[in-house]
């Protein structure tokens, strides 16, 4: 039914889709693609050699390799000044990228204006496809690694991927060079099918339908690209079937299912496809406690790190201050935080406590003062650099990476103590596989540790209020951490539950991991803390074992007021 053009169409289509989804996959919007393929396809046709010389694939091949490598070129220039935008302002910047690329090959004397310069057909259907095939492959392949995960993870939340030890900076670049090298090849493929290199191929509505193709398709499943191509590539097919000769018609149901897939379908058609991922067999139930163990095999291929004798400081906090303006958020904070040590941080509403954290774990830079946290001075060193100097967290309000599952996620935690698999994996290495499966097995390791193997597969956004607290347990756990930061762990957790995860807790610092607590229930505070400080506007004004800081008359004012 379909012709051989329309074939390679698809694949043509699918590759370019890829580069959108490439991006789209770590949560970046970007509209340059087709400014990459036009600048890779223009350079490609100078620089290949003549077919009539060296033949027909020899010549496709060089100008393929050239036009991925002026593709990611491209992409890593416009990429360096353009990474720290976000949303619709690295669109509208990459936009104007490819525009400007495009005005400049209209105008330009050597390219043949409008008019575009003439190459000879070589590409076939079998060429396309194995383009594409070997493109899917990548993503493929890509996706469960270490690498791919924390694409995912920052695609979810930027900020606690960073807070996971993940470089966000570096990996959106990585992104955006993929992206460069797949627009590249179709840049390429494009000019040796349609025997033809013009500015008007390349230009905004090109962009349009690369972005509805990806999305349509999906853009979470490496084979959303392929899909979205198939439907939209077919639709002008189906038209002729049934002798209805309308130009409109293919973009009209294009932005027809596109509104139905951002209205209904998040993910894309390929969204509906269910993730598989295997539950690694541990033995023993989920209520085990040996999350650091070697019982189960695996985890002597992660990168565990060596931790600070019990009683070492870890965290030694100096005149410390943080203003927003004129509110004096933290003040003046003196505190050290020891190895093996549980200590609580309470105080009323809006005391400092999570801004206090927030400057321990480098996401906010103090004012004044100055934290010295595991040998790195927290708010001048960037934050994945604090996460892999030993510091893990979980958040006041859950920021957990909602559509991965809940193994996925603590996956996502280990960023740091796993190896990287990516290239191994391209090339089917088993090394890749057997750290792969470590990996795995360490996270189903810290997942049993809280109690929740059972939700292994489950999406995290789907997690009831209190799995969603222990499961940011359990993906903090897996960096191996020195440093434990808990923001309200036991918000919305009925008594039992909170019982449980005060155990829980306890026995993590019985350890030798140094626990930073926040916590309302001043009650599990009391039970379980070593020491506890107690800030209120901004100011530590008590701090000792519990009994006493509960009985200190600042303490009780504080919480219940004056006349108490
Ligand atoms: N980003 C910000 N911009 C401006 N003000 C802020 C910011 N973050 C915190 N504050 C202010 O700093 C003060 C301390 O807030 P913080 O969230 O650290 O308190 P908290 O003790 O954690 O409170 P809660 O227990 O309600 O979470 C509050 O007055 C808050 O309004």
């Amino acid at each position: 039914m379909f012709t051989e053009s329309t074939v390679t169409f698809i694949a043509l289509g699918a590759i370019f889709a890829f580069s959108f989804y490439a991006v789209l996959n770590a949560g970046q919007l970007s509209l340059g693609q087709a400014g990459f393929a036009s600048v890779a396809a223009y350079t490609s046709v100078l620089v290949a050699p003549d077919p009539d010389v060296v033949g027909d694939v020899p010549a496709l091949l060089i100008a393929l390799v050239v036009g991925a490598a002026v593709g990611t070129a491209a992409a890593v220039v416009l990429g360096l000044p353009t990474m720290h935008l976000r949303g619709v302002f690295l669109a509208i910047a990459t936009l104007g990228f490819a525009e400007a690329v495009r005005i400049f090959l209209l105008n330009a004397e050597w390219t043949g204006g409008a008019q575009g310069m003439s190459v000879p057909k070589i590409v076939t259907p079998a060429i396309a496809w194995m383009v594409l095939a070997l493109v899917a492959y990548w993503f493929w392949r890509s996706g469960p690694t270490r690498y791919g995960r924390a694409l995912e993870a920052i695609r979810e939340d930027e900020l606690a991927a960073g807070a996971m030890g993940i470089d966000v900076g570096r990996h959106r670049l990585g992104a955006f060079a993929t992206a460069g090298a797949v627009a590249g090849l179709y840049g390429v493929l494009w000019a040796y099918t349609v025997r033809l290199v013009a500015p008007a191929d390349f230009g905004f509505t090109a962009a349009i339908d690369g972005l509805v193709t990806a999305m349509v398709g999906g853009t979470t499943m490496f084979i959303g690209p392929v899909v979205g191509s198939a439907f939209l590539t077919v639709i002008p097919e189906i038209q002729r079937a049934l002798g209805v000769e309308a130009g409109w018609i293919r973009p009209f149901v294009a932005g027809l299912l596109l509104l139905v897939v951002i209205l209904f379908l998040p993910g894309g058609l390929a969204g509906r496809i269910p993730r598989r991922i295997r539950v690694p067999n541990l033995g023993g139930g989920s209520g085990g406690s040996d999350a650091g163990s070697d019982a189960d095999g695996g985890s002597t291929d992660l990168r565990t790190r060596e931790h600070a004798p019990r009683g070492d400081v870890v965290a030694r906090l100096s005149g410390l201050s943080k203003d927003y303006g004129g509110v004096h958020a933290v003040r003046d904070v003196d505190l050290e935080i020891h190895s093996g040590e549980l200590l609580g941080l309470i105080g009323p509403n809006g005391a400092g406590k999570t801004t206090l954290v927030n400057m321990i774990s480098g996401l906010v830079a103090p004012s004044s003062g100055e934290a010295s946290v595991l040998g790195v001075t927290a708010g001048r060193t960037p934050v994945h650099r604090v996460a892999a100097a030993g510091v893990s967290r979980t958040f006041q309000h859950s920021k957990l990476f909602d559509r991965l599952s809940a193994l996925e996620n603590v996956l996502v935690g280990g960023h740091l103590v796993t190896r990287p698999t990516l290239l191994r994996r391209l090339a089917w290495l088993p090394s890749a596989r057997r750290d792969e499966q470590a990996a795995l097995t360490h996270a189903a390791r810290c997942l049993r540790r809280v109690g929740m193997l059972d939700a292994a597969t489950a999406r995290a956004g789907a997690l009831s209020y209190g799995d969603q607290r222990r499961l940011e347990i359990a993906r903090a756990l897996a960096a191996d951490p020195s440093l434990l930061i808990l923001d309200e762990p036991a918000a919305g957790m009925n008594t039992v539950e909170a019982g449980e995860l005060a155990h829980l807790i306890r026995s993590l610092a019985d350890d030798g991991l140094a626990v930073l607590l926040i916590e309302h229930n001043v009650g599990l505070v009391r039970q379980i803390c070593d020491r506890v400080v107690v800030l209120n506007f901004g100011e530590v004004i008590a701090a000792g074992v519990p009994a006493e800081v509960a009985a200190d008359p600042r303490v009780v004012e504080a919480y219940l007021g004056t006349e108490a």
